[in-house]
């Protein structure tokens, strides 16, 4: 679903090397977590997988689609929702959904049958007729989380997804993402979250200073570090050099 080549990205002229020759893939059917302490390269990969940052170097394919080469059908695979999401804060909750909806030319039929399931899983069914400028945090990051799931993307990516979200969103969220991997889509998202990561991640990389330093399932990373212990455990010690 996702394949990641030999990555580099570079700020500042070259001086600042902030993601590193790294390469992933995320397979049909799979929650992969990208971890890494702060500054560590995630958001600057994320944002080249979406294609909002140009590449120094490599290849991302997104469902057999170059994001460089066809940027536009590379982007009708994916759903992205950033870690603060800026929404047109001046519309009201359901004029920004169907907009977004528009966008991506989503039927009439299941433009309705998805809204009403995801206002009422995120409880926004009568928010959604107040301008957005009148919500807190968390339910505007709830309407992003449904602009970005009306048009039922193969690939779903999320950074840091969890932060701002009452309890009971957190637990639908990931029952969303799950769901979703059913249907044989793929999810990618970052987060600081390890016991989040731990639980619902089939697979995860781990990225420090700009390169991955390990990845694969909980097994394999136990089995990388020799130990039993948790991907706190796991996280900790492969990053405090
Ligand atoms: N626009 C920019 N110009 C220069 N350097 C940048 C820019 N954006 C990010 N960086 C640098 O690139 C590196 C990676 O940053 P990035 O935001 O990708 O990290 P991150 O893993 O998402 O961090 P966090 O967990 O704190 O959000 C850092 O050293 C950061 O200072």
């Amino acid at each position: 679903m996702l394949k990641v080549n030999n990555l580099s990205k570079t700020y500042a002229k070259g001086s600042v090397k902030a993601v590193e020759d790294i390469s992933f893939s995320v397979e049909p059917g799979e929650i992969f977590g990208f971890l890494g302490p702060n500054g560590a390269g995630k958001t600057t990969t994320i944002k080249m997988i979406v294609g909002l940052l140009k590449p120094t170097n490599g290849q991302i394919t997104i469902n057999g689609l170059d994001n460089q080469e066809q940027p536009i059908e590379a982007k009708k695979q994916i759903s992205y929702i950033p870690d603060k999401p800026e929404i047109l804060d001046k519309l009201k909750g359901i004029t920004y959904l169907n907009f977004i909806a528009d966008v991506y030319g989503v039927s009439s039929a299941d433009r309705k049958e998805r809204l009403a399931y995801y206002l009422d899983l995120f409880q926004l069914k009568e928010a959604v007729n107040d301008v957005i400028s009148s919500y807190s945090h968390g339910m505007k990051q709830k309407i992003a989380l449904i602009g970005g799931l009306l048009h039922d993307p193969n690939l779903f990516i999320l950074d840091e997804p969890m932060v701002g979200l009452d309890p009971k969103s957190a637990f639908h969220l990931k029952e969303v993402m799950r769901q979703m991997c059913q249907k044989g889509k793929s999810v990618f998202f970052s987060t600081h979250v390890l016991e989040v990561a731990e639980k619902l991640c089939d697979r995860i990389a781990i990225i420090n200073k700009g390169k991955i330093i390990a990845q694969g399932t909980m097994e394999e990373l136990r089995a990388l570090e020799g130990t039993k212990g948790s991907l706190e455990n796991i996280f900790l010690e492969l990053t405090e050099a």
